[in-house]
């Protein structure tokens, strides 16, 4: 069987809630979701600043998931925070949302739009594009200009928003695909896909499939070169929890 653990890296319960169901959604019959989020940190993840906090939760969960003995672990904030640092701890495969996206957008589409949430966070998105190799294949990137958790205050406006530049994307962008940029949208993909008769792909649900192929597959990050891991050292005070 397979057991994924799927990381909200930010406090919100109720987002945390919105990217287990989408996760739920897709697990094949043997496959189960351990939907978790740091005790403390960010409630939201809108920029630089609030990403170096998130990683921190971000590692803590996913060293409890090792030791859990977990079969992988899902990154899912759409900065992808702490994931290279999430890969050298863990010992099964880690992935992030925003990667699982862009990789299926790329297997349907030549080109594809990015939508998100905050304007300031679209270098976020950017910087992830050239740190998979993906500029090329991303065609524009979008924000709804709303903070991430209206996505949860049950207004429906944030998800307005989304279909809104949704269709902007697809009227205007030239590309064939449309990728959700915030773990809060995962819920919107399957809807938006039918109403506008366009691949939009929500990375939850893509990291979901990718883990269970990878277990399928028997791969696992690999401990040759810079994932081993971490070389030990004693760390202090609030990081002691990572010591053994
Ligand atoms: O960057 C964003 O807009 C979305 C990102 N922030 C967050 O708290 N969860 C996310 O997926």
């Amino acid at each position: 069987d397979c057991v994924i653990q799927v990381i909200n890296p930010n406090t919100s319960q109720a987002m945390t809630a919105t990217i287990a169901g989408a996760a739920r959604a897709v697990a094949a019959p043997g496959t189960k979701i351990l939907a978790v989020c740091p005790p403390e940190g960010a409630p939201s993840i809108e920029g630089h600043f609030d990403e170096a906090i998130a990683a921190i939760g971000v590692l803590q969960q996913v060293k409890l998931g090792r030791e859990a003995g977990v079969s992988g672990h899902i990154i899912a904030c759409f900065g992808d925070p702490g994931l290279l640092a999430a890969r050298e701890l863990a010992s099964r495969p880690v992935v992030g949302i925003a990667e699982a996206a862009m990789h299926m957008a790329t297997l349907v589409a030549t080109r594809f739009s990015i939508v998100t949430t905050l304007p300031r966070t679209l270098i976020i998105a950017r910087h992830l594009l050239h740190q998979y190799g993906f500029e090329r294949h991303c065609a524009a990137l979008h924000a709804i200009d709303l903070p991430v958790l209206t996505l949860e205050d049950g207004s429906g406006l944030a998800q307005k928003k989304v279909r809104e530049q949704c269709i902007k994307a697809k009227q205007h962008d030239g590309s064939g695909a449309i990728v959700l940029g915030c773990g809060g949208m995962a819920d919107l993909a399957r809807e938006l896909t039918q109403e506008l008769g366009i691949p939009v792909i929500d990375g939850v649900s893509a990291a979901v499939k990718m883990i269970e192929s990878l277990h399928a597959l028997g791969l696992s990050t690999s401990k040759h070169g810079d994932l081993d891991f971490p070389l030990v050292k004693p760390l202090s005070g609030m990081f002691g929890s990572f010591n053994g």
